[in-house]
Formats: C-alpha cells, structure tokens, sequence
C-alpha cells in the first residue's frame, strides 16, 4: 500500500503559507501547515513526515533548529528550506545543516512543485536502497537464511556434495526450502553458468510426461509435427531439479533410472539415444523409505538418489532462526511495499516462537506478510496474524485433519443476484484447505478428497 506523502510546512507569511498548502493539497500531498518552529517541533513528536518545507526565518527559533529533531528519525524526511531572496549564504548554511535543497523567495510555483516532488522522490530511492542494504546484511547462505545449528549443519553439507557429481535427494516437509537448497546446489557447483531447470513431477499430466522429461521426434503422436528437446536436453551441461519427485509415476521411475546410470534420454518416436550431462536433484516431502515399502516408488531408484541425500530440518527445530525469519520477511515486505513497520511486538513475536509451523517457512512468510498488510501500527501485534497461529497453544500440533471445523465462510448471499457460482465457491474451499494446511498440498488433497494433480489443476 503506497501512502500519501505528508509534507510539514513551516511559514510565518500566513498569506504564503496558505498559497503553499492549496497548491500542495491540489496535487495529492497531505500537508500539514505550522506558523513557527516551535509548531513544527511538536508535530515533529508524534509523527516523521516524508518532507519539512522550512521558511529559514520564522519568528523565534529558525528553520535550522529543526533539523536536529530529524536525526531522531528512522527515516527522517527530506528538507527544502525557503530562503529571501539574496541570502546565499544562509542557503549554504541550510545545506551544511543538512538540508537537501533550498529555493529563493519569490517561489516560482511550478519549480516548487518540481523540487517538492524531486526531493519526495529521492527519498523514496534512498530509504529502498537503506532497505535493500539491511536486507544484504542478514547472512545468508545463497539467500537461505538460517543462523541455528540444524541449518549451519545443512550447508556445510550442501557445500560437500555440490562438488560431488552424483544425483541429490533432498528430503524435508513442505515449505522448508528445498527449492532454495537445490538452487544453492546448483550456484555452488562448476556448474552454475549452465542452466538451471526446476519441473514439478507433481504438475505434469501422465500422459504428457514422458515427452516433456525426453522430448520427442517429429511425428511421435498426433500433435507432435516437429521435434522437440525434453527437459533433460534443455537442462544439459546444469541442474535439472525434479521437485516432488514422489508423485513421479512408476513407468517414468524407471526410465529416469536408466538416465541416472548411462546419462542417455531416448525422445518418445526416436530410435536414437542423446548423450547428457545433467546434474539430477530429487526433492520430495514424501517418506521415500515408506513409498518404496508401500510399492510406489522403485526401491532401485530410491538406493541410486539417496547416496547423496539432504535433510531439510523443520522450522520447529531451527530455534531463534524464526524471529530471524520473521524480521527477514518484515524487512522485504516493507522494502516492497514502502512501508515502515518497525518489527514484532514482544508478545506477537513470542507468539510466532511458540507455534510449531506445520507449513514451515512458507506459512510463516504468508503470515509475516498478511499481517503486514493489515498492520496499522508502527509494530505488528497478535490480532495482526492469522487466527490458527494465535489460536494454536504453543507446542501443540495442528489436528490432521480441519473436516470437522466449521470455519467455512463462503459468500452466499440470499439474492440470487448475489449468489457465486459453484465454480468460485469450489476454488474458495481449496484455497481455504491450502492456507489450513500451510500450503501442504499433500495434506490438503487428503482433505478435500482429491488426487494432488487435481489440486494442482485447480490451483493453476
Ligand atoms: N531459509 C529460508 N530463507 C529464506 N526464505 C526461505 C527459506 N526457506 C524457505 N524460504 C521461502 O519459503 C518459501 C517456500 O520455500 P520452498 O518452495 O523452497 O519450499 P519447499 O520445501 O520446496 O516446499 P514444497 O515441498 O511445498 O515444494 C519460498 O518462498 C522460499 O523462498
């Protein structure tokens, strides 16, 4: 949400002051006008506005003797001091105070304006560039952040194995970050100039997979007039990260073995093989080791990715990494969205540190983020965050299952001009599910009932 620019305006002239604040209203700014220093200081108290406009002589002490309150500032406003006409020296003085500009009276209005909105402009440009800056600061391991045991230990061994050459399994619930561990695989490689493709095996159709992983030649099915290079071909002298790499079908298991053993794809229709070179990463929130037990992954598959597997922890087992999160995520949002939020307040912080985040980092992202929206305060406070995470009592895991709770808010109207249709009450539902359970797509098909694909479908 981008607010409207608040200019103080300090002028003992009421005539000019008056002229100034129309001029300024009329082009959108919220202005509020002061006759004399000792005003502009209390307004100075209780809120920062984005720019002083000082006349440098007021009656009493000068427009000079604000600027000290400004250092007080987080992101302290711009300032145009108005100086008479002739007092060069006086506007050099301003500068050297730290003013950012100065005009000489009489002010030629369209040159105001200009320089009001110049300087408005600037600060914004400086306070992304602050943002942007704090941002670098947090250490980051190829922007995963993660300062606890449990993720020092993960790259250090992400470190290890991204020399080695063999396929990666990386393994963790959902929301955890796989994606961000297997893109810091592949920057951390001799193979990082070469391409990096992610393709989610949950996402594809069956019948479209074998194609889109191997390509296929001219004329293979109907449809197929030209050639076309797989996601193997594509991904050739890089990474290929196969995410959700459980829900891959078995026929297709057991030609990505053969891919990992020789280095070969065959395209659908080709009599010909096509030598690759593409590092394979597996990332899956699946119990593999149970998927091989219940006969839906290929166990031989299974011992051939494993050999170099990864183990993303669990938000809940990373300590003090949530509030590091949390305030990551702040810093981001206000960066974007050019907001100023200061932080968490002791209580909704406490909260956050006690909630065992079944959707991992995602779900705190969203919740960091919807909060923010909603916060009108200068620090995000419990009612700002989402009622299953103030609701939850610390330590306690989410049920399994939300079927039985009567939190379905559709908007169904009683005129039939107001009623959705069943389209868009079906879509609220499975969004509903989806932020239930954290973004656990896995979790949510269960609940609504539904194969992942279908969900993925509706999603789209
Ligand atoms: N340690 C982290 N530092 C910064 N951002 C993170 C971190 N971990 C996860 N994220 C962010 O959280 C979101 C979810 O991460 P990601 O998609 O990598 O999870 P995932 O484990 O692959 O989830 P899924 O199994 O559902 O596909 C992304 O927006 C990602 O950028």
């Amino acid at each position: 949400m981008t607010q409207t620019d608040h200019i103080l305006l300090v002028e003992d002239d009421r005539g000019l002051r008056e002229l100034l604040q129309e001029e300024l209203e009329a082009e959108g700014y919220r202005v509020t006008a002061c006759a004399d220093a000792e005003q502009g200081l209390q307004v100075l108290h209780s809120e920062t506005p984005d720019l002083l406009v000082s006349d440098l002589r007021l009656p009493g002490a000068d427009g000079l003797s604000l600027l000290p309150a400004l250092s007080q500032c987080d992101m302290p406003p711009a300032v145009l001091i108005i100086t008479a006409f002739g007092s060069v020296q006086q506007a050099v003085k301003a500068l050297q105070a730290g003013a950012d500009d100065f005009l000489t009276k009489p002010l030629e209005m369209d040159h105001f304006l200009l320089t009001v909105s110049r300087l408005l402009e600037n600060r914004r440009l400086r306070n992304e560039v602050q943002h942007y800056r704090s941002l670098l600061a947090v250490e980051q391991f190829n922007g995963i952040i993660g300062q606890s045991q449990a993720m020092q230990q993960l790259f250090h061994n992400i470190r290890q194995i991204a020399s080695a050459d063999g396929p990666v399994l990386v393994q963790g619930e959902s929301g955890t970050g796989k994606e961000l561990v297997a893109r810091a695989l592949h920057d951390q490689s001799s193979r990082r100039d070469g391409p990096y493709m992610v393709v989610n095996c949950g996402g594809i159709p069956g019948e479209l997979m074998e194609s889109e992983f191997f390509g296929h030649a001219a004329g293979a099915f109907t449809g197929a007039r030209n050639q076309r290079a797989g996601l193997f071909q594509q991904a050739d002298g890089g990474t290929l990260l196969l995410d959700e790499l459980g829900e891959m079908p078995l026929s297709l298991q057991a030609k990505l073995l053969r891919v990992l053993q020789d280095g070969k794809v065959r395209p659908v229709g080709s009599d010909h093989e096509i030598q690759l070179d593409v590092h394979i990463i597996g990332a899956t929130n699946r119990n593999l080791t149970e998927a091989v037990a219940d006969g839906s992954f290929r166990e031989d598959l299974f011992y051939r990715l494993e050999t170099f597997a990864l183990q993303v922890p669990p938000l809940r087992a990373r300590g003090d990494d949530i509030q590091r999160l949390a305030e990551f995520f702040l810093t981001r949002f206000n960066a974007r969205q050019q907001r100023s939020i200061k932080g968490f307040s002791d209580e909704a912080l406490a909260i956050l540190q006690g909630y065992t985040f079944p959707g991992n980092v995602r779900e705190l992202q969203n919740a960091v983020e919807r909060a923010a929206t909603f916060c009108d305060t200068p620090l995000i406070e419990i009612h700002h965050l989402p009622q299953r995470i103030c609701e939850q009592p610390a330590g306690q895991p989410l049920p399994v299952s939300s079927t039985s709770g009567p939190a379905t808010q559709l908007p169904v109207s009683n005129e039939p001009e107001g009623m959705p249709t069943l389209e868009t009450v079906q879509r609220q539902y499975i969004q509903q599910v989806v932020q239930a359970t954290g973004g656990n797509k896995r979790r949510a098909a269960d609940i609504l009932g539904i194969t992942r694909r279908t969900l993925y479908r509706w999603l789209e």
